[in-house]
């Protein structure tokens, strides 16, 4: 399997990544990216190792591929599939969304459902198989930009001002479609190795055009990624941003200039049906955001650890007040995990065979989170009081001989040393105030669409409210006017 130092290797290709208003030559030497990347690199080399039982043995591609790729067909598969997305969601703590095996999980969909891509004039259902196979083959790291650019809410892209703002097709040749457009976010796009495009906002009848999928080597002639402002150049040091240091991923807005998408990587050509099946179809909705549940658990029982320790060290964990903040904490955070393994629980078999998390369960966790995330930053908020800004303004600070006296005689607590405190409150401005922490805020309150889209087109329709109201029917059509009025379930029969 490939390896952390073959993946670094192969982002010297040539690919447009821009910042402020110039094209970054090599990402691995710009301090947007490296550090990122090197995360990215030490998942890979997690996976790479036998020993750490992220590996299975792949029936599409007759060899070893990693397990966070596999479509699983059993219930035990499912639980080894889970653990693997655990393993590298602990390395990360949760803070990196997009690690591959978030869009690696869609294809493992895909390549499981290739007849919702069928065609008649090309096969489209093999591309589909075959670039599943790449997938596990090559150990790939895909991004994905799925959502139109946020040009105007009020109607679709044909209702727009201006042609091709969204991504689409503009004309067909021997060798594929030509694309032109923009569609949003393609968060890890700049390290990737691919970049999977489509739409998954409902289309109306004059958006054909906008009706496409494929997936394209980052490194495209004419494929532009605009970066947002990076925030791990102005990280100081590790110690004063352990996160932002590490985990930074990058969002992009991806730009198409009449970019040639060959044949063999379309997977839908201006086809809005199969457009809309792709996701709900194949169940890679389900198993794609299950995989983000999965690294949210983890990532807010890292949170929940980070405010305990605050508690400690301020001393201020004997306190019931505290405790019961505690208390709410441990809920959420419990309830995520509790998600997770009921969605396990409650698994289903599709007709195609594979093996999908119970909908109802899942959804459920994620129609809350724009108000999860949010509850627990402002818990941990709570917590830590003033202690965030009570901090030495760097590194320096603690490694000055003029300086750290003061930071040991002030900054510490009881049987607490100054720098381990200041290594505590530094992490938690990292996880509540910083830009990479307000980046992630609006990242778990989005990156599975806006709150509207998931509890109404999600959470709403998958938790079975049609059993439910069939039960409540049985209960009411139990007694009547007559059965009232003749004393009947009054308690005053025979009286
Ligand atoms: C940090 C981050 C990373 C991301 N990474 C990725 C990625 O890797 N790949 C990708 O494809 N996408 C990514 N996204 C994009 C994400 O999928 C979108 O942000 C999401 O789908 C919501 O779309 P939008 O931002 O355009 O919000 P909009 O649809 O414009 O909605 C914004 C707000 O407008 C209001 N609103 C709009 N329409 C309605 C309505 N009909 N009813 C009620 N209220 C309404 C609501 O308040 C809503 O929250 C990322 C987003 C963020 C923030």
């Amino acid at each position: 399997m490939r390896t952390g130092k073959q993946y670094l290797k192969s982002l010297n290709d040539g690919r447009t990544v821009i910042l402020d208003g110039e094209v970054v030559g090599h990402v691995l030497e710009h301090p947007a990216f490296a550090n990122v990347a090197r995360t990215m690199a030490e998942l890979f080399d997690i996976a790479a190792d036998p020993a750490n039982g992220m590996q299975f043995h792949s029936e599409e591609i007759n060899g070893p591929a990693n397990r966070t790729f596999a479509a699983p067909r059993t219930q035990e598969e499912l639980v080894l599939r889970r653990q693997a997305i655990e393993k590298w969601a602990k390395h990360t703590h949760g803070w990196v969304g997009r690690s591959p095996d978030h869009v690696g999980t869609f294809f493992a969909a895909f390549g499981s459902h290739p007849d919702v891509f069928k065609n008649e004039e090309r096969d489209f259902a093999g591309n589909v198989e075959r670039y599943y196979r790449k997938v596990l083959s090559e150990n790939l790291y895909l991004s994905y930009a799925i959502i139109p650019p946020q040009v105007s809410r009020a109607t679709t892209a044909s209702g727009w001002e201006g042609e091709y703002l969204q991504v689409g097709v503009v004309r067909e040749t021997e060798e594929g479609i030509i694309v032109r457009g923009s569609q949003m976010l393609a968060t890890g796009a700049a390290i990737a190795d691919e970049v999977f495009v489509t739409c998954i906002k409902p289309l109306g009848p004059d958006d054909v055009d906008f009706a496409v999928s494929f997936a394209i080597p980052v490194a495209t002639d004419g494929l532009k990624l605009y970066c947002r402002r990076p925030f791990a150049p102005a990280a100081t040091s590790e110690f004063d941003y352990p996160l932002t240091s590490h985990y930074d991923e990058p969002d992009a807005l991806v730009v198409f200039d009449d970019v040639l998408i060959p044949w063999d990587r379309v997977f839908i050509n201006r086809n809005i049906d199969t457009l809309r099946r792709q996701f709900f179809d194949t169940g890679a909705h389900a198993l794609g955001n299950w995989q983000a549940q999965i690294r949210f658990s983890t990532k807010l029982k890292f949170i929940a650890s980070v405010a305990r320790k605050v508690t400690q060290v301020n001393g201020t964990d004997k306190i019931p007040g505290v405790q019961e903040k505690l208390g709410e904490l441990a809920a959420i955070v419990q309830s995520v995990e509790s998600a997770v393994l009921a969605a396990e629980y409650t698994a289903t078999t599709d007709d195609a065979g594979m093996r999908l998390p119970g909908k109802s369960a899942l959804y459920g966790a994620m129609g809350l989170q724009s108000e999860t995330y949010p509850r627990v930053i402002s818990i941990l908020r709570d917590l830590v009081g003033g202690g965030v800004l009570q901090l030495p303004s760097s590194i320096a600070d603690m490694t000055s001989s003029v300086t750290r006296p003061d930071m040991e005689r002030y900054v510490q607590s009881p049987g607490v040393a100054s720098e381990e405190r200041v290594k505590l409150f530094k992490l938690a401005w990292d996880i509540i105030g910083s830009e990479f922490a307000g980046r992630h805020q609006q990242y778990e309150m989005f990156y599975a669409g806006a709150p509207f889209v998931v509890r109404g087109a999600y959470t709403y329709r998958n938790y079975g409210y049609d059993a439910l109201v069939a039960e409540l029917d049985t209960f009411l059509g139990s007694y009547s006017v007559d059965s009232t009025v003749n004393g009947a379930g009054t308690g005053m029969e025979g009286a």
